[in-house]
C-alpha cells in the first residue's frame, strides 16, 4: 500500500470542509451522482467510437448507478458502471487540485470560516464535499479497457492510500462511512430519495436505492392471543428513484419553474437559482434543442484563461464533451447548459466539431436567441441592474470581438456618464435620445477612476455646451475595446482626448489672430518642456482651467497599441501628450511676455504636471513639482 501526500490546496480544502459551518451538507450526493453520471457518459460515448472499448463491454451493457445505505454499518455507498479511474487519474483526480473551478475556490479562501463556507456554496467543489459528512471514504475503481483496479482510502486529512485491489467491471465504488452525528440523517431512505429527487432526478441514467427491509409477518388474532411471535424476514430491494429523463427533452409547458431551476443547479454546481433560463427547440433545416442558463454571480473563473466551459454538447442525448469552448463565442463563458443535436454524427470528432457547419448554425442561432433574452431581461429595471454587475465587462468584449452583432452588444451594455447619477448607468439610446440630433457622435472618456475622470478639465467644454460624455473607468478594457467600437448606429465614438472641442464658435480669423498672439510663449514652452510633450497649442476647449493635455488623433492608435502590448507583458514607453493651454486664463495671459525666465520655466512646468495628475496620470518627477510650486507661492504672497 502506497501512502500519498494531498497537494498542499487540497489539504487546506478537506481541512476546511471537515471543520466548516457548512449547513447545506446533503449536496455531497449530489456532487457524486454528477461524477457518476459524468463518467458514464464518457463510457457511453467510447462505446461508440472505440471499437476496443466496445468489444470489451457486456454486450447489454447500460448506464446506471446505485445507491446503498447501511444504518447498522452507518454507510452510503455510490456505484456507477462509467468509464472508471486508473492509478494515474486517481492521484490525478482527487489528490491534486487540476481543475480550474477548485483552483479559483482555494484562491478565494479569505480563511474566515463563515464567509468560506458560503463559498462553497457558490462553488460546488466536487468530490471533496463528501468529507463533510464522511469519517473515511474508499474509492475502489477501474478503468474501462484496463485490467487492474485501484482503492483509494482517505480519511480527509493530510493524506491518501492508493493500492491495486480486485474489481470484476469497469466502473467506481464509493464507499463512504459516516461520522456517527451525521449516520442517522444520510443513512435513511426518505433523505436519499428527497436528495435525489431534488438534485438529480434529471440525470439521464436510472439511479436504483438498494436497501434490505425488515418485513414483520402479520400475525392472526388468535396467533397474538396464544402469544406467537411475528417471524421477521429480510427482503432486499432495489427502486428506482429519479425520472432518468433528460430535461431538455421534455416540451416547455410540462417543465416547471423549480425543476429548471434543479436542473441548472445540478449542472452548474451553484445554490442560486439562475438569473435567466433559455430552453429552444429548433425543428426544420437543423434539428436541435438547447437550454441555456445565465448565473446570478458570474462564474469565479470567468477571467481566467483557463476557464471551464459551462456548456456540454450532446448528440441525440448522448453526452459528447463538456470540454468544448468553441460551442459559445467567449464573450458568452458565463452561460452555463447544454446543447443537443439531432443532426451531428454520434462519432462526431474534436476535429469535426471544430469546423462543423451544423454546429456553427446552433452557435449563431443560440447567440442570437441569448442576446434577445438579454434584451427582454433589460426591461426589468432591477433585474439588468444585477446582471450589468456581472456582466458589462463580457459583453464589451463582444462587442469588440463579434462584428455581426455589435449593434445589439452595443445596445446592452450600459455606462456612467457626465449626465448619470453615482448609483446609475445609460444606455447608447439613451444617450442618444438626450443628445441634439446635430451630434452625431458618441463621447467618451477613458481613465481609471471615476472621481478623476468626472473632474477632468477635458469635460469643461462639454458641460457648457450640455453635451453628455460616457465616463469609462474600467480602463483594463475600456482602452482596448473603445476605440474599436467604430459607431453605434451611424453615431461614431470619439475620445475626447483626441478630438477636437465641440461646437466652438471661432471663426478660422479668431483661431489664427489667437494663435499669433500666443505664438511666443507656446514655442517657449514647447523648448522648456522638450521630449515631456508632442506640442503645445493654445486651445478653445477649456473654460476654468489654465491647461490640459491631449492625445494627438493620429497617435490614438499607436496609443492602443502600446496599451495592447504592455496588456500583454510588454514594456512600452507612454506617448508624450499634447499640452494645450487656455488662453484666456489668467496664468496663460500673465505668463505670455513675461520677462522672468526663471518664473515662466517653472509655470510651464505646473502647466503640465497639474495637466497631467488633473488626468490621473503620473508625473516624473513629484519633487521638483513640490519646489517649483513652493517658488511660485513665496514669489506670489
Ligand atoms: N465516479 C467517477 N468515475 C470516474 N471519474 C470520476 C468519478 N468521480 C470523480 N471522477 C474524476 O475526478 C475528477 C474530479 O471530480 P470532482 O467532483 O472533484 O470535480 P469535477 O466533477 O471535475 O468538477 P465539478 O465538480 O466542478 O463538476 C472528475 O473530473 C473525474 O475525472
Amino acid at each position: 500500500m502506497a501512502k500519498h501526500q494531498f497537494q498542499t490546496e487540497v489539504g487546506q480544502l478537506l481541512h476546511l470542509m471537515t471543520h466548516s459551518l457548512y449547513s447545506n451538507k446533503e449536496i455531497f450526493i449530489r456532487e457524486l451522482v454528477s461524477n457518476a453520471s459524468d463518467a458514464i457518459d464518457k463510457l457511453n460515448y467510447l462505446k461508440l467510437t472505440d471499437d476496443n472499448i466496445k468489444s470489451k463491454l457486456p454486450e447489454d451493457w447500460s448506464g446506471e448507478i446505485n445507491i446503498t445505505f447501511d444504518e447498522e454499518d452507518k454507510s452510503l455507498t455510490i456505484i456507477d458502471n462509467g468509464i472508471g479511474m486508473n492509478e494515474e487519474d486517481l492521484i490525478a483526480s482527487i489528490g491534486t487540485i487540476a481543475k480550474s473551478g477548485t483552483k479559483s475556490f482555494v484562491e478565494a479562501l479569505t480563511g474566515d470560516a463563515k464567509k468560506d463556507s458560503n463559498l462553497i456554496g457558490q462553488f460546488g467543489v466536487g468530490f471533496y464535499s463528501v468529507f463533510m459528512v464522511a469519517s473515511k471514504v474508499d474509492v475502489i475503481s477501474k478503468k474501462a479497457g484496463e485490467e487492474q483496479a485501484y482503492k483509494w482510502s482517505s480519511t480527509g486529512t493530510g493524506e491518501f492510500d492508493l493500492s491495486p485491489c480486485t474489481k470484476e467491471s469497469s466502473g467506481t465504488v464509493i464507499y463512504i462511512k459516516l461520522k456517527d452525528e451525521e449516520a442517522q440523517e444520510f443513512a435513511s431512505k426518505p433523505r436519499i430519495e428527497n436528495i435525489v429527487g431534488k438534485y438529480s432526478d434529471h440525470i439521464a441514467y436510472p439511479i436504483y436505492l438498494n436497501y434490505t427491509e425488515e418485513i414483520e409477518e402479520e400475525l392472526s388474532e388468535e396467533d397474538k392471543k396464544a402469544g406467537k411471535e411475528a417471524k421477521k424476514t429480510e427482503e432486499k430491494r432495489h427502486e428506482q428513484i429519479n425520472k432518468a429523463t433528460a430535461l431538455w427533452t421534455q416540451p416547455k409547458s410540462k417543465i416547471k419553474e423549480e425543476e429548471y431551476n434543479d436542473f441548472y443547479k445540478s449542472i452548474s454546481h451553484d445554490s442560486q437559482d439562475p438569473l435567466a433560463t433559455i430552453h429552444t427547440k429548433a425543428e426544420g433545416v437543423s434539428e436541435y434543442t438547447t437550454l441555456f442558463y445565465i448565473p446570478k454571480t458570474a462564474p469565479m473563473d470567468m477571467y481566467r484563461a483557463d476557464y471551464q466551459p459551462g456548456v456540454k454538447l450532446y448528440v441525440k442525448r448522448v453526452f459528447i464533451t463538456d470540454d468544448e469552448k468553441d460551442l459559445l463565442p467567449t464573450y458568452l463563458r458565463f452561460v452555463r447548459g447544454i446543447i443537443d443535436s439531432e443532426d451531428l454524427p454520434l462519432n462526431v470528432s474534436r476535429e469535426i466539431l471544430q469546423e462543423n457547419r451544423i454546429l456553427a448554425n446552433i452557435k449563431q442561432s443560440s447567440v442570437k436567441k441569448i442576446l434577445s433574452e438579454i434584451k427582454k431581461l433589460s426591461k426589468d429595471e432591477e433585474k439588468y441592474k444585477e446582471f450589468i454587475e456581472q456582466y458589462n465587462r463580457p459583453l464589451k468584449e463582444g462587442a469588440y470581438q463579434d462584428f455581426t452583432n455589435k449593434d445589439k452588444l452595443l445596445e446592452l451594455i450600459r455606462f456612467k456618464s457626465t449626465k448619470t447619477e453615482a448609483d446609475s448607468m445609460t444606455s447608447l439610446d439613451k444617450y442618444k435620445e438626450n443628445a441634439d440630433s446635430e451630434q452625431k457622435a458618441i463621447f467618451y472618456i477613458i481613465g481609471e477612476n471615476e472621481k478623476v475622470l468626472r473632474n477632468s478639465p477635458l469635460l469643461e467644454a462639454y458641460k457648457k455646451n450640455d453635451i453628455e460624455v460616457l465616463i469609462l473607468d474600467d480602463k483594463e478594457i475600456d482602452e482596448i475595446v473603445t476605440p474599436m467600437y467604430g459607431a453605434y448606429q451611424e453615431w461614431e465614438f470619439k475620445d475626447i482626448t483626441s478630438c477636437e472641442a465641440p461646437k466652438v464658435e471661432q471663426t478660422e480669423e479668431e483661431k489664427k489672430e489667437v494663435e499669433e498672439k500666443f505664438e511666443d510663449i507656446t514655442k517657449k514652452i514647447k523648448e522648456i518642456l522638450g521630449e515631456s510633450v508632442a506640442d503645445v497649442k493654445v486651445t478653445n476647449r477649456l473654460s476654468e482651467s489654465p491647461s490640459c493635455v491631449v492625445k494627438d488623433a493620429g497617435d490614438a492608435q499607436m496609443a492602443q497599441m502600446a496599451q495592447m502590448m504592455r496588456a500583454m507583458g510588454q514594456e512600452m514607453p507612454e506617448t508624450a501628450p499634447i499640452l494645450e493651454i487656455n488662453p484666456d486664463h489668467e496664468i496663460v495671459k500673465k505668463l505670455n511676455g513675461y520677462s522672468d525666465d526663471k518664473m515662466v520655466e517653472d509655470v510651464s512646468w505646473v502647466l503640465l504636471d497639474q495637466a497631467k495628475l488633473s488626468e490621473g496620470m503620473e508625473i516624473t518627477d513629484t519633487v521638483a513639482f513640490a519646489q517649483r510650486l513652493s517658488r511660485i507661492t513665496a514669489k506670489a504672497l
